[in-house]
This record gives C-alpha cells, structure tokens and sequence, in this order.
C-alpha cells in the first residue's frame, strides 16, 4: 500500500535560516506519527510544507499520492499551530461554519461534546479560555471526518484532565482509520498516541521508530534514585555503576526484583537515605539525549517505515 504522506529530502529556508534539511519521513495509511523536537526545529514548517501551505525549496512532498495542494481537501483535516478563527462566533457557530463547508459532514454538537465543550454555551470563541478554543479548534478540524489528519501542537495550554480526554479522541480517531500526523511538545502524548515517533532538531530528522524502539535505544538504563548524602565511592564494588545526580545517587541497570536486595544493601553499610525510587527511561529521556546531541542518533534517517 502506498504511504499516505511523503516527504522525500525536502529543504526549506526562510532566508539565511534553514527551517528544513534534507527530511524524508512516510506515513502509512492507518498510522499515528508524533513529530518531536526542540522550539524552532522545524515541525510546524515540515506540518506546512506536507499540507501544502508551504512550497519547500527543493525535495518531494505528497500527500494521499498528489501534490499536498491538490489532495483532496474533503479528506484532509488540519489545525495549524497558528489557527486564529474568529472571535464573535460561539464554539457551535464556528463548529457548524466549518461543517458548513463539506456535503457530508460530522454533527458540531457531537464534535463539540466530542472534545468536552458544552455546544449549548454561548460564550464567544473570543472570550473562551485558552484551553477551550484549542478543544474548539481541534473539534474544528474534525468536521468533515478526515481521513488523514494534521495537528500541530493540538493539546497545548489544554489542562491534564482535558488533554488525556483529546487523547482518546485521537485515539478512537486512530482506531477507526485515521492517518494522524502530530507535533507536540508532550512526551507522554508523542508515547502514548505514536506508532511512530520522529525526532527532529535543527531542522533534521535525526530518529525515527516506535517509541518503544527509541528508548531502548537511546533512553539509558533504568536505574534506582537514592536520595543521600553517601558518597559513590562507597558502593563502588557493587555491580552496579553509581553517578551522582544532585541530591541523589543514581545506581544503573538495577532490575525491579533487585531492589529490595539493594535498600537491604544499603543498610548493612549504614547508608542513610531519605527516598529511594526505581525509574525506568521513557520518550522524554530519549528526547533531551538526542536533542542535546543529535549525533548520538545512529538509526534510520529516512523515516521509512520497515
Ligand atoms: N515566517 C518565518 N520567517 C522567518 N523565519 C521563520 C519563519 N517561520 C519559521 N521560521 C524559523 O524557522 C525555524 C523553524 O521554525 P518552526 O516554526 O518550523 O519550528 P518548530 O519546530 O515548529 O518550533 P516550535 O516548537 O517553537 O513551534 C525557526 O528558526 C524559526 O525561527
């Protein structure tokens, strides 16, 4: 089956600064992929250039196996980073004004009840809280039941019960169908909804995989936090290496089932500690690693799933 986008060594300047460095990425029919990365790293021009609101500077771009432009727009849904409706129309008005615009179109007060809002409220989007216009948006962008679906940065300013309620919508988006393309600042919502997670800093996709993948990859070890005032040194003949980090020592690589054995180890040489707590790596230790680094990332570039 062939991918439903394409980005194939696309580049994009905004004069002297290079927003986009030679991506290629694809997006299988059915797939959730997360765009992550650093402020300024290019996701929102990447988001532009594959839904034809930018013309890159050279590579290909497709999308639904046309140029993003010519796609067709009854399939696609989009909430720009930058969506600025207007302001005097209630959250049903702007809801309807969108559905508005397609033959076969999503009921606005299911959508709006969809993403937590009260279609009955009369409020002006204008007046809405932040949170509440971003619910409004993204219901919005759902009106004519998308196929392949673009949101930059959907949950941003959105409270944690409200953004763990957009998840499942995204979700059961996914679970019907959807092609959901994403950025987001969120680690635990890249983990969560991703199949796939790309990594982008600098304007260059440095990582691409499952989240799953990229942890083992690139998250560390996992590792138990003692939180003491014990020198390293005096658990050097452990079998563990020991760093320390601020208030704590860190002890890497150590098993669930060895922690008990370990605090009990503790004891016997008269460490004293306040906490002690077992951590394993997730999307967000892979994130500052290579953000931090973009070297270190020595996975396939292209994005293309295997
Ligand atoms: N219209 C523009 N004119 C000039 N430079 C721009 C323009 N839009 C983006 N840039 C620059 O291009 C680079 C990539 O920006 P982009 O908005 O794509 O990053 P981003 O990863 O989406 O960032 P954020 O996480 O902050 O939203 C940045 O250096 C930015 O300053």
């Amino acid at each position: 089956m062939a991918p439903v986008v394409v980005a194939d060594d696309v580049s994009e300047r905004y004069g002297d600064t290079v927003a986009l460095d030679g991506v290629s990425l694809t997006v299988e029919a059915g797939e959730v992929f997360a765009l992550i990365g650093p402020n300024g790293a290019g996701k929102t021009t990447l988001t532009r250039c594959l839904t034809g609101t930018r013309t890159p500077d050279s590579g290909r771009v497709e999308l639904l196996d046309e140029a993003p432009n010519e796609a067709a727009k009854e399939r696609l849904g989009l909430l720009p980073q930058d969506f600025n409706p207007p302001d005097r129309l209630s959250a049903r008005e702007l809801v309807a004004y969108y559905a508005g615009l397609y033959d076969d179109a999503r009921d606005p007060d299911d959508l709006l009840r969809t993403v937590g809002m009260d279609p009955d409220i009369e409020t002006w989007y204008g007046d809405l809280s932040g949170g509440e216009q971003r619910r409004t948006c993204v219901a919005a962008s759902l009106a004519n039941d998308p196929d392949v679906l673009f949101v930059d940065e959907p949950t941003t300013g959105i409270d944690p019960a409200g953004r763990r309620a957009l998840w499942d919508v995204f979700e059961a988006l996914a679970d019907r169908g959807t092609t959901v393309f994403l950025t987001t600042h969120y680690m635990a919502e890249a983990e969560r909804l991703a199949d796939r997670v790309g990594l982008l800093a600098d304007g260059e996709l440095v990582a691409t995989g499952s989240p799953a993948s990229l942890i083992a990859e690139y998250g560390g070890e996992q590792y138990v936090s003692v939180e003491t005032e014990a020198d390293p040194a005096a658990l050097d003949d452990l079998d563990y290496d020991v760093t320390r980090e601020g208030d704590s020592l860190h002890i890497l690589g150590v098993e669930p089932t060895e922690i008990g054995d370990l605090a009990a180890e503790l004891d016997v040489r008269g460490i004293d500690f306040d906490a002690l707590a077992w951590t394993e790596p997730d999307l967000e230790d892979v994130y500052l690693r290579l953000a931090d680094d973009p070297t270190l990332a020595t996975t396939d570039t292209a994005g293309i799933k295997a």
